[in-house]
């Protein structure tokens, strides 16, 4: 069987096999949004096929909507090269129960692939398509670091140096290009849109605005653009940037699933690493559970995505539920499980869960040091949530989830992960920050994972991350069984705002994490012994 739109018309095929197609024409949709072209999604990875195009397919299969989402990739172009041209946009969804089964599903919400790419023809389609008044939405999955215009020195990245002199033409940067296109629709007829980001950071909406806005004002400083695009793009009726929280587990394609696929007779599923290091194939793994919580400001309508699960509130209400899941209920201990999984050589998340040592470790992060500070959301109920978390998702065997996929960008992720708890301990008055001791723990672990060598001692291969070598530099003179070697090396590192959203230093938690590190650091074994000694685990 071959995942194509000709492929999928052997409908009774597919069906043999177990796999749900979509309930409706995917050709027609495909026309309808080329004439009537609705949503329009920046970042082509995993976590769009395997959710954000799937609450579409739901509208779509329930007869909800008429359109697709056009996919727009502006960074890595071998993603639509290698998995969207050859199977006609079509992605396979691969639900990994806890019990085992796969629910699988032809996903055909993706109407069009586009570069977002101002030295290819696509750019003159992309624009156009942005200047249609028909255009609700344009979203971004397109990490958290691609929303940065400067580097920790506060200097502005050479990209983006390089688009703010030569202005909206040809911009490199994702940011400049979407403010480029923002500036085409203001051109052509100031028509409402509304940007929004689903990338997993605190506040996602607002930092894709205030990104925005930068590059607006340079380029007005320049006379490159009019200055009353300013008025348009701060104007939420006309363009609003609406805040969001989105969970779901999309781990990078597995090898596993792959050959469960072939031997339903699937063909063509290999999975490939792109030179920009997307681990991407035609199907998506993911887990069943998800949550999607969006501020409801769309300016030019939208879709009625609340059909398909989604929760759209004020603002106060993501703000909320986000900062639950991301700083508290989900992300930190997922952090946690990447560090200690790399350093005790864990394969996959699941199996690290039933490890006595860093099941409590997660457990103290999220009910004992977490809870205490979340503000209940409402829509959501954190202590079930976390349950949820610590229970059922984390532990599922047959979720291909690695320490290493989450231990990417960890430099990125701190201060949100960590320091939003620590910053709130800081200011209760009930609470001393002094008394948490599993997060300086965890931050000891991220400086012990830095090293590069594993707990008996061994080489180990970093995650990418933009900060790595920097980092690398400041523990490069420390020695594994040598803890005089620890001297000041830290403190760079520890007293990063940047990094950490505060400096560890100033509220107390800087040689506690040093002294944790020494142990940490005190030979081979060393991680294992001071999870034990900590935890009272075996
Ligand atoms: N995978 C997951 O479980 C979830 C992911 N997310 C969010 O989505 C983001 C992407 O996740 P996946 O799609 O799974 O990853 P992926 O690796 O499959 O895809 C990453 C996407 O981001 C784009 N990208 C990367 N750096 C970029 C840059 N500098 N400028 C423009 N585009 C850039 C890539 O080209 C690609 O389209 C995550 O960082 C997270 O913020 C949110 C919830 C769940
Ligand atoms: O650490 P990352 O790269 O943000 O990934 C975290 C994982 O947890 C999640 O937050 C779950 O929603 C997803 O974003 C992803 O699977």
């Amino acid at each position: 069987m071959l995942l194509t739109r000709d492929g999928i018309k052997d409908i009774d095929r597919w069906r043999h096999a177990g796999i749900k197609l979509p309930n409706y024409d995917v050709e027609k949709i495909a026309e309808k949004t080329k004439q009537n072209p609705t949503w329009l999604h920046f970042g082509a990875g995993n976590i769009f096929r395997g959710f954000i195009a799937l609450l579409q397919q739901d509208l779509l299969d329930k007869g909800l909507t008429e359109t697709g989402i056009i996919a727009i990739e502006s960074y890595d172009y071998e993603i639509i090269e290698k998995v969207y041209i050859p199977y006609d946009n079509l992605s396979l969804l691969v639900i990994m129960h806890a019990d085992g089964t796969l629910e699988t599903e032809v996903i055909g919400s993706i109407s069009d692939k586009i570069l977002a790419d101002p030295w290819s023809q696509d750019w003159t389609k992309l624009k156009n398509i942005f200047t249609n008044p028909s255009l609700q939405i344009a979203s971004f999955t397109i990490t958290e670091k691609a929303y940065n215009l400067k580097d920790f020195s506060g200097e502005y990245i050479k990209e983006v140096k390089e688009d703010i002199q030569k202005g909206p033409e040809k911009p490199r940067n994702i940011i400049s290009k979407i403010t480029s296109l923002v500036y085409e629709r203001y051109l052509k007829g100031k028509y409402p849109i509304a940007l929004v980001s689903l990338d997993n950071f605190s506040g996602n909406g607002e930092r894709l605005f205030g990104s925005v806005k930068t590059i607006t004002e340079e380029w007005i400083k320049k006379g490159m653009i009019e200055e009353k695009f300013l008025d348009y793009l701060t104007n939420p009726s006309k363009v609003s940037f609406p805040l969001t929280m989105i969970d779901k587990i999309v781990p990078r394609p597995s090898e596993e699933v792959k050959k469960k696929l072939e031997g339903l007779g699937l063909e063509k599923m290999d999975i490939i690493k792109t030179n920009k290091n997307t681990v991407i194939a035609p199907f998506v793994n993911a887990e069943k559970i998800h949550y999607l919580v969006i501020e409801d400001k769309f300016p030019n309508g939208r879709p009625p995505l609340e059909e398909a699960g989604v929760i759209f509130t004020d603002k106060e209400t993501v703000e909320k539920v986000e900062r639950m899941k991301v700083t508290t209920c989900l992300n930190p201990l997922h952090t946690t499980l990447a560090i200690f999984g790399c350093l005790l050589n864990y394969s996959t998340i699941a199996e690290e869960m039933e490890d006595p040592c860093l099941k409590k470790l997660v457990e103290k992060i999220g009910y004992d040091e977490g809870l205490p500070v979340v503000v209940h959301p409402g829509v959501l109920d954190p202590k079930e949530f976390l349950r949820e978390v610590i229970e059922i998702r984390f532990p599922n065997p047959y979720m291909p989830d690695t320490p290493q996929r989450i231990a990417t960008d960890t430099s990125q992720k701190m201060a949100i992960r960590f320091g939003e708890t620590i910053k709130s301990y800081e200011q209760r008055e009930d609470l001393n920050v002094t008394d948490l001791k599993y997060i300086p723990l965890v931050i000891a672990g991220w400086c012990r994972y830095l090293m590069g060598v594993d707990d008996e001692g061994r080489p180990m291969t970093l995650s990418p991350d933009p900060l790595l070598e920097d980092l690398k530099s400041h523990v490069s003179n420390i020695k594994l069984g040598d803890i005089e070697s620890v001297k000041d090396n830290l403190r760079p590192v520890l007293s990063n705002k940047h990094i950490f959203g505060l400096n560890l230093y100033e509220v107390g938690l800087g040689e506690k994490i040093e002294n944790y590190f020494k142990e940490l650091i005190a030979g081979p074994g060393a991680v294992r012994k001071t999870l034990r000694k900590y935890l009272e685990c075996e």
